[in-house]
């Protein structure tokens, strides 16, 4: 029970039956996705399948297939690495810059931290996409050097994570040094807790909603 909601929990073998069950009960249903990486993949293909919208936070599996999965269907989806509003225009920010600017950051050397809760089982998709960025403004880059902290301790008195939110937390560092060494960046976004997700998440299955049922209304209107 969540507040005066019931909540109940299906196994994965029960996923089609109880999801179709419950789009006949709530046809406008819009599913907010938040699993793990090895599911992106198959739970999007159930979503596909029957036609219900969702909004896909989970990060990893293979992307591309996700978006195909998508288009092939004529489905509905809001998919998005970062769901915290201020990141995403932090990210937004980042992929106008380097179209306007690419190359302007040749040569400079780029170096990753990022530090989540010891659960997290992927790179964090965020960095991933700010660093398509910083490589498109021509910084250079090795993936396998990004520096990934899951360890409590390291978070605590190394990242300076609060203690209390050592479970969940989103650090990020990005530093860029210029070749000669005589210029430096640096850019940070620290997420202590979900609340910032948990925000986004709602507006996006409120944007989703309104894109995909205005879409509806006027295919009703000109068929
Ligand atoms: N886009 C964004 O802004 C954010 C993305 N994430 C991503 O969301 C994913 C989940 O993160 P957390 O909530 O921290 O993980 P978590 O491990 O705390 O929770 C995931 C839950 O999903 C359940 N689950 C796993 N596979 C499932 C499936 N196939 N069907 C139904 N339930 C399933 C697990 O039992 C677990 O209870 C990760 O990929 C993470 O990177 C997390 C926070 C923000
Ligand atoms: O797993 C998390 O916690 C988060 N995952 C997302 C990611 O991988 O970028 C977003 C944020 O970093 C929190």
């Amino acid at each position: 029970q969540i507040g005066d909601i019931d909540v109940e929990i299906y196994g994965p073998s029960a996923r089609e039956d109880v999801l179709s069950s419950v789009i006949d009960e709530f046809p406008d249903v819009i599913v907010v996705d938040y699993t793990a990486p090895n599911s992106v993949n198959s739970n999007a293909e159930l979503y596909c399948k029957l036609g219900v919208p969702f909004v896909m936070g989970t990060t990893g599996g293979d992307q591309q297939l996700l978006y195909k999965s998508v288009q092939d269907s004529n489905n509905y989806a809001l998919i998005s690495p970062q769901m915290g509003k201020q990141v995403v225009a932090f990210l937004a920010a980042m992929e106008t810059i380097a179209e306007q600017f690419p190359g302007a950051f040749s040569g400079y050397r780029l170096e990753v931290l990022e530090s989540h809760q010891a659960g997290k089982l992927d790179t964090s998709g965020t960095a991933k996409a700010v660093i398509a960025c910083f490589e498109k403004l021509g910084a250079v880059f090795d993936m396998d050097r990004m520096v990934k902290i899951r360890d409590p301790e390291q978070q605590l008195y190394m990242v300076g994570v609060p203690e209390e939110h050592i479970e969940g937390h989103a650090f990020h560092l990005y530093h860029l040094t210029s070749p000669d060494d005589s210029v430096s960046f640096e850019f940070q976004h620290n997420v202590c807790g979900r609340s910032i997700y948990a925000e986004g998440s709602v507006d996006a299955a409120v944007f989703l909603y309104k894109k995909v049922y205005n879409q509806w209304i006027l295919r009703e209107f000109t068929t």
